[in-house]
């Protein structure tokens, strides 16, 4: 289920302010659940929790630039979720910045609508200046969204069935700047008809043409449904579109004839490809969600199809169907907001093609404007014609991605977490911030080429990590000192043996893997992405080691020499 990235965000018009003197306020909201961890982080770069950033009205190249740094560093910690600030702390030295490609897109362009919202509001000497701040936002966008660009091949253009869904939607009131096609290694995707700019609406969707838990409400097998204790408005929406789909007469026909018979997803791997999975995040999570479906589906069947066959044909609610629909919904449906408050999982004809990306062109999606009663999809990066337009499904893992939605993402995925229960005698030196809450800490890693700061005390791996396990063995503990390199070398070492560890449950990586099914090539794409970012962490374990005992050498010499 894809999820828009604007639930847990600041939003910008009641977080930013101007005035006369010229200046724009960043404000760290007192609402943010992280925000004794963010209040910390801007202190420590130098910066207050409200942050009023003065410009000139005469502005120069430089200065544009400048003030745009300046506004970029604020808005990246305001726009940190809970892992990237896990894993940012290693960047506060050296100062270079990257979070993650959400943070950029969440902070480049949180600052285009305060100045957008500045420029309605402002001066007329402040005009000229914010507005090719705005330009250079703009530009920074693009120039980051070059770097993430993933070209899309067209293998065939649309089909009669996508076409005729097209032409539906659009006479149900959808507008769409998309058409859709087949993409290499993707199936269906969405491209760009006419060059999208930023802030602009790809797709428009009327709410009368959203599947939502209301048609179940409606349908003839709500009054039944709702007698089952405990069902879920997802399992419901389940049931309903099992039969839906084989309904010559339903509204959503022409929607339902677009799905695959099969979508191969992680839910559908067979033994083969669960047992490459061995030793992985995903073999847990597959075994644990098969029998969670299977154990749903074995209190409903074939109890509902014995009692009421005219509402629930047992031809139509077999384990097959049962799981292409639990397929369909995992890898298909969206969390909107409706205008009344609710929040409920949706399927939206058209806007299902598009695809994810790790660097989306959609990020904020996931709420109905109550002025048109339409879902919008606005662009945070800008899309040319005739490229792929993306989404983004959310921050998930690859194994999410591998069980729920049946892929890998293209390029290093910073979701991809692995983590470590790690038990200490001692409280942990994060409880307070919220890392930990007890003594058995959940702490986690992930590829230690995301980080930039490999130097001493740092190693590439997560600040919180290596503070709880020195916290572990000896509290305080990053100056050069003899006694505290012996403790890193410790740390490190602990870390070793946790990582050789996960090496060495992992199953073996075949040879010959191209003649294998769908299902085996993917689990062992996984299984090689695994491995890397445990061997990166393996690595970054021995170059540390290495460059501790160097330094301990000089100290030990320097010890000697008095
Ligand atoms: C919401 S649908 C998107 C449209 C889909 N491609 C289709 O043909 O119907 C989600 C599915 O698209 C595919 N998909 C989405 N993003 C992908 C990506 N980046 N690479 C490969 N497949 C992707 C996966 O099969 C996923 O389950």
């Amino acid at each position: 289920m894809a999820v828009s990235e604007d639930s847990d965000q600041p939003s910008p018009s009641n977080k930013t302010t101007t005035d006369d003197d010229h200046s724009l306020v960043l404000d760290l909201s007192k609402d943010d659940p992280l925000f004794e961890q963010k209040k910390k982080l801007l202190q420590e770069k130098g910066f207050s929790p409200t942050e009023r950033v003065y410009f000139s009205s005469s502005s120069c190249f430089a200065c544009v630039n400048t003030t745009l740094e300046t506004l970029l560093h604020r808005a990246r910690v305001i726009h940190l979720n809970e892992t990237e600030l896990y894993f940012g702390e290693m960047n506060i030295d050296p100062p270079e910045e990257f979070y993650s490609p959400r943070n950029e897109l969440e902070a480049l362009n949180f600052i285009i609508s305060l100045i957008d919202i500045s420029l309605e509001n402002c001066i007329h000497e402040a005009t000229s200046f914010l507005q090719d701040l705005r330009s250079a936002a703009v530009q920074k966008v693009c120039d980051f969204g070059e770097k993430y660009k993933f070209e899309t091949r067209t293998v065939e253009n649309v089909c009669d069935k996508e076409k005729l869904l097209l032409q539906w939607a659009q006479s149900n009131g959808v507008k769409s700047r998309l058409r859709i096609a087949y993409v290499e290694d993707a199936g269906r995707g969405a491209l760009a008809v006419e060059d999208l700019r930023i802030g602009e609406t790809a797709l428009e969707i009327p709410v009368s043409m959203i599947i939502s838990e209301d048609l179940v409400h409606e349908s003839d097998m709500f009054h039944i449904l709702e007698k089952i204790d405990g069902i879920s408005a997802e399992t419901m929406l389940l049931m309903w579109s099992m039969r839906e789909r084989h309904d010559s007469n339903s509204k959503y026909k022409i929607y339902f004839d677009t799905f695959p018979e099969n979508f191969n997803t992680g839910l559908s791997f067979g033994v083969e490809s669960i047992v490459a999975l061995e030793g992985t995040l995903a073999f847990e999570e597959i075994c644990q969600a098969k029998e969670h479906l299977h154990s749903q589906y074995d209190k409903m069947f074939p109890a509902l199809c014995d009692s009421h066959p005219e509402i629930f044909p047992p031809e139509f609610y077999t384990w097959d169907q049962y799981l292409w629909a639990c397929e369909l919904w995992y890898s298909n449906s969206m969390r909107v907001m409706f205008t009344d408050g609710s929040l409920r999982t949706c399927l939206i004809p058209v806007a299902g093609f598009l695809n994810h990306s790790i660097c989306p062109h959609i990020m904020n999606y996931g709420k109905v404007d109550s002025s048109t009663n339409t879902l919008k999809f606005p662009l945070s990066r800008p899309c040319r014609a005739g490229e792929q337009c993306y989404l983004s499904y959310g921050n998930l893992s690859s194994s999410h991605l591998l069980i729920f939605y049946g892929f890998l993402p293209q390029g290093d995925n910073p979701y991809d977490l692995i983590p470590l229960e790690i038990i200490s005698d001692q409280e942990s030196c994060f409880s307070e911030e919220g890392y930990s809450t007890s003594d058995s800490t959940t702490h986690m890693v992930r590829s230690t080429w995301f980080s930039k700061n490999h130097g001493i005390f740092h190693y590439g791996l997560p600040t919180p990590l290596l503070n709880h396990l020195r916290k572990a063995q000896n509290p305080c503990a990053s100056t050069v000192t003899r006694a505290n390199l012996e403790n890193e070398l410790e740390v490190l070492e602990t870390l070793r043996s946790i990582f050789d560890a996960m090496n060495d449950g992992f199953g073996p990586v075949e040879d010959h893997w191209e003649s294998h099914t769908w299902d085996v090539k993917l689990a062992v794409n996984y299984l090689y992405m695994q491995r890397r970012i445990v061997s990166s962490n393996l690595n970054s374990c021995d170059e540390g080691s290495k460059m501790v005992k160097d330094l301990w050498v000089k100290c030990m010499a320097e010890d000697v020499r008095g």
